[in-house]
């Protein structure tokens, strides 16, 4: 394959004095399952928010599979999937009728859409649930019905906020699942987690991110290094690796009130 799904050259966001991205240079090889990692703030969100044309940089260039994410956003778009953050969905629709909607806003055929929004209702487990509005949805229903939505037109590439947050375990693995069929065929994912056992676990190449900056990027082995895990691979690079954490709450625990 070899070449990159995601280029990124001199990225910068500020919002008022915080700056949240802070000169991101990235380069995403496409084909792969690719994890953003950072600890909270670290501008994993603000980032892939301009990455997939949510939110306009103050500075730099983003190309998703050799298209300017800025300049020729109508391309880029057709080509991504994304499952954003606080993910907004049509509450009013139910889970199928939503399918329907993102189908055909994509440009399928009707009865295209139908087949696959069958499909993918019925391998994230909510064929059940298919005909409920999105509004009665819990939290890892409404993940996995933007998931499906995010998918439907087959995108080359797929961006995933925290897809796993608020996920039970058995819709944890489906979903694994499903990603993992869909990188096999040559598509790439990334997505953004500060839980780095599943990035461990998930991820051949990752990119850690911290104040706004990469840290590192590259293999997952590589990144890893002679460290025993990707965990406390994270923790020295981000400098959190001596923290004594709690050393100041002498107050804490102890029957002392
Ligand atoms: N709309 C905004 N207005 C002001 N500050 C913002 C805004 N969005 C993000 N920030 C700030 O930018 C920094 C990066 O935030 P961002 O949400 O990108 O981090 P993150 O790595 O996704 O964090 P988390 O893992 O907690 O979701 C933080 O300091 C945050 O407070």
């Amino acid at each position: 394959m070899g070449e990159s799904a995601v280029r990124v050259r001199g990225l910068w966001k500020r919002f008022g004095r915080q700056v949240a991205v802070a000169g991101v240079d990235l380069e995403l090889p496409a084909g792969k399952f690719i994890g953003l990692v950072g600890p909270n703030g670290a501008g994993k969100t603000t980032t892939l928010s301009m990455v997939t044309g949510l939110l306009r940089p103050d500075q730099g260039s983003v190309e998703v599979v050799g298209h300017d994410v800025w300049r020729d956003p109508v391309e880029v778009k057709a080509r991504i999937g994304v499952l954003p953050e606080g993910l907004r969905l049509f509450e009013r629709l139910s889970g199928r009728e939503l399918l329907a909607y993102s189908g055909r806003l994509r440009g399928l055929p009707g009865a295209e859409v139908d087949k696959r929004a069958t499909q993918l209702l019925d391998v994230l487990d909510l064929a059940g649930s298919q005909h409920k509005l999105v509004v009665d949805y819990s939290t890892g229903m409404r993940k996995k019905i933007g998931l499906a939505a995010a998918l439907l037109h087959n995108p080359e590439v797929l961006f995933l906020d925290e897809p796993f947050e608020g996920v039970d375990p058995v819709s944890a693995q489906t979903i694994r699942g499903v990603l993992e069929r869909y990188t096999a065929s040559g598509a790439t994912v990334v997505f953004s987690s500060h839980v780095m056992e599943l990035v461990e676990s998930l991820c051949d190449w990752v990119a850690v991110m911290a104040a706004g900056r990469i840290r590192a990027t590259g293999p997952l082995a590589e990144v890893r290094g002679d460290a025993p895990s990707l965990q406390q691979a994270f923790l020295e690079l981000v400098g959190a690796g001596g923290r004594d954490a709690g050393s100041d709450l002498d107050w804490l625990g102890g029957g002392v009130r």
